[in-house]
């Protein structure tokens, strides 16, 4: 797909539409056409795959004024193009929601002006029905108005919670509304049926709604055990829309306390607040408080004098969070085993992070650090992600997303990503604050999460721009997979693919880990991250001091130095100063120009002569091999890349020629090879009486180190030197684990020793 062309176009668009700013609408569709647009209900779309293009459009805030200081505006008064501040829109659905990428539906105002609302952001997911069912009303905040391509006009809403649904009751509801409503004096005990109803429907927003109206009517005369019922009951259907953080408020409101001087309540009483503690713990272990969760399920089993078996279970899978958030001890093998291309991904698994602290980064801005002094391959943190879109999970649908406010168009599920966002966010506004608190790269206005009229204001804008700065890829599964069934050449089973872009293809999902988040860049980054699901496992690639900086590389080094420093820039605001960067930083144009021609016609040479069984190496191949690499050499300067600094450039070439030695059984050109290789990959080697010592201060942990190490381990043991091909296959098996996190895919790649 031609990303800039489309980019371009809908900027064009946008800039035409601008033509028309502040003028009125004409040659509106009437109500006829309009409720024949939306008379019947919408089919689930045939099967197949729909490719949807989601485009950010040019950013403006959430509205955060409450309705009471709004004016009301009608429809017909709306003026094109225009952000309608300080007015509020009255309006009523008169059709049937569809969703093509907003869900969008007919409305009414109060003086029966007609048109079309369109809301973006909303998840995919999420029914239509229950974000603009028929006959419902609503209140819009600061309403904005376009022209659309189709030569129409829509109300259109960005961010969802300018949009507030009103209960038929509601004072604020135009009278011009009212008399076709109907039950508007219906009873708390009523509404309390029909929310039942609504929930065994798996209807659990209108459950919610219902309830709350329910409680909202509930008067003083009504009988108390009502409204207990009434929040244990909305409790419930909040765990079930993963609004935690009302479902932990709601369950304690049904919490009977004890009467003043009695000892104990009754047995139907202590029952009942047993359901709402196990509730509460249940909210508290989704929202990750998981000492809290232990203790609203010991109180669980404190109501009942036989124990309560559900309590029991979950209060001990409590008590193992704990204990992984303590010590940082995982089963890692049983995690990766626990996830595959057909399950959900999403682990039950706390963090561990009490070995780092977030901290002033100076130029980097806050950063991450360690609390004590970590030896390579530590486990520096595990983090669960805070929100994660599989690309694998939403296979009908597939997303481009273009942003105009920052000129950046993606494929895969960012799109998705943004919607469980703003879907989270909207409904628990504790974790909204952790999440704005992230680098947002000095966006404005930095809207706060705030609630107004009863709804949590989510800058659906902001939310893609911290997004954009603090997400990470990662594979559908684990990490190891894209190495383990990728086996090189020579080494297990055999194959023709040269290493590159593994990550690329296994990169498809996309998340948000808010620790994780603080950790800077550096190419040569003292730690990385690997993933099994939802799990961001991170280990320390070398020693670390106490309360020295946690760095990692936020994209694989690429051969091209400048090149990859030019897209830090452009993707995330900052010029790498790292020890690979700092030394490259003295090569010569010359020297680069020099490089980069070597470098295609090694990429040339590389893809001309992949090597198999069936297709070895010849002398003259492998000759060819030695003087690009050579000659790749010379482009770097030998004092400003001495001390094992990085050569990357040198890598690809490097590896090709393990392989070649390899397939030819030449033992020590494969040693020589490899250390080499090992050595520009910032691996320094050195052997004294037949001992080896790894330098590890300056190595960028790579698949072809770790193919390197075995390459040498596999040559001493056929030369009958066990006692260093095991030092080697010891280093290449612990590189492995802090790539990986975890061995699976280690013998498949390499076989046993
Ligand atoms: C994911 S955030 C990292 C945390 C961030 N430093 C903070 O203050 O919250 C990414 C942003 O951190 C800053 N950053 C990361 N690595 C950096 C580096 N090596 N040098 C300068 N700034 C860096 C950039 O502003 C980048 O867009």
């Amino acid at each position: 797909m031609d990303y800039a062309a489309l980019l371009q176009k809908q900027k064009q668009l946008t800039l035409d539409a601008q033509g028309r700013k502040g003028k009125k609408a004409t040659n509106k569709h009437g109500r006829a056409f309009l409720e024949m647009l939306f008379a019947n209900k919408t089919k689930p779309s045939p099967e197949g795959c729909w490719v949807r293009t989601c485009f950010i459009s040019y950013a403006y805030p959430a509205s955060t004024t409450p309705l009471a200081q709004l004016r009301p505006i009608l429809i017909s008064d709306l003026r094109l193009e225009t952000h309608h501040h300080g007015k509020v829109l009255f309006l009523r659905t008169i059709g049937h929601p569809t969703r093509i990428l907003a869900v969008q539906n007919a409305v009414e105002d109060q003086s029966g002006g007609v048109d079309r609302l369109a809301v973006y952001n909303t998840h995919p997911t999420t029914p239509i029905e229950q974000i603009l069912p028929k006959h419902a009303l609503f209140a819009l905040r600061e309403p904005f108005y376009k022209a659309t391509v189709d030569g129409g006009y829509t109300i259109r809403v960005d961010h969802p919670s300018d949009l507030i649904r009103l209960q038929a009751g509601d004072e604020r509801v135009p009278a011009a509304f009212s008399p076709r409503l109907v039950e508007l004096d219906k009873e708390a005990e009523g509404l309390k049926a029909d929310g039942n109803a609504a929930y065994g429907r798996k209807e659990y927003c209108a459950a919610v709604m219902l309830y709350s109206e329910a409680l909202q009517t509930c008067s003083t005369e009504v009988k108390e055990s009502l409204r207990y019922d009434l929040y244990r009951n909305r409790a419930n259907a909040n765990l079930l829309l993963q609004r935690f953080e009302a479902a932990l408020a709601d369950a304690n409101a049904a919490i009977f306390p004890l009467e003043l001087g009695t000892e104990a309540l009754d047995e139907a009483t202590a029952k009942l607040n047993g359901k709402a503690y196990y509730r509460a713990g249940r909210a508290a272990y989704a929202l990750r408080d998981f000492a809290r969760a232990a203790e609203y399920f010991r109180k669980v089993e404190r109501c009942s004098a036989s124990g309560d078996a559900d309590a029991e279970r979950e209060g001990k899978r409590a008590a193992c969070r704990l204990e992984e958030q303590k010590t940082g001890r995982y089963d890692f093998a049983a995690m990766s085993k626990a996830v595959s291309a057909t399950r959900n991904n999403r682990l039950d698994h706390a963090d561990f992070t009490i070995r780092v602290k977030d901290g002033d980064a100076g130029s980097r801005g806050r950063g991450l650090f360690a609390v004590k002094a970590l030896k390579m391959g530590d486990l520096v943190l595990c983090e669960k992600a805070f929100e994660l879109a599989f690309a694998s999970e939403n296979a009908k649908e597939v997303y481009t997303m273009v942003n105009l406010n920052t000129n950046r168009a993606s494929m895969g599920a960012h799109a998705t990503l943004l919607f469980d966002l703003v879907q989270k966010l909207s409904h628990n506004p504790e974790q909204a604050r952790v999440y704005f608190d992230l680098h947002d790269g000095g966006y404005t206005p930095k809207i706060p999460p705030q609630l107004v009229d009863g709804v949590t204001v989510i800058d659906t804008f902001r939310v893609e721009a911290i997004s954009e700065y603090n997400r990470f890829g990662c594979p559908n599964v684990r990490s190891s997979d894209g190495a383990s069934m990728k086996p090189r050449a020579g080494l297990g089973k055999n194959d023709d693919d040269d290493g590159e872009g593994e990550d690329s293809q296994l990169e498809n999902s996309v998340g948000v880990w808010v620790v994780a988040s603080h950790v800077n860049h550096a190419c040569d980054g003292n730690a990385v991250r690997a993933f099994i699901g939802d799990m961001m496992i991170i280990r320390a690639v070398r020693d670390i001091g106490a309360e020295e900086e946690i760095l990692m590389p936020y994209c694989n080094p690429k051969n091209d130095g400048p090149a990859t420093r030019t897209s830090m820039k452009k993707t995330w605001g900052f010029e790498c100063d790292c020890r690979i960067c700092e030394a490259d930083a003295g090569t010569t144009k010359a020297q680069l120009v020099r490089r980069r021609a070597l470098s295609k016609e090694a990429v040339r040479f590389l893809e001309n002569n992949k090597l198999s069984m069936q297709h070895l190496a010849n002398a003259a191949s492998i000759r060819k091999a030695e003087t690009l690499l050579w000659d790749i050499e010379a482009t770097y300067d030998k004092t400003a890349f001495a001390n094992n600094r990085p050569r990357l450039a040198l890598t690809a070439l490097g590896h090709w020629l393990c392989q070649a030695y390899n397939f030819a059984s030449s033992q020590r050109k494969v040693i020589e090879c490899a250390i080499r290789l090992l050595r520009d990959l910032g691996y320094g080697i050195s052997v004294a009486n037949k001992k080896v010592k790894i330098d590890y201060s300056c190595g960028c942990p790579d698949i072809k180190a770790i193919d390197a190490a075995m390459y040498t381990a596999h040559a001493h043991y056929s030369l009958g030197e066990r006692k260093q091909g095991l030092y080697y296959e010891e280093f290449a098996e612990g590189l492995w684990v802090v790539l990986y996190a975890e061995k699976q895919g280690f013998r498949e790649r390499y076989g046993s020793s």
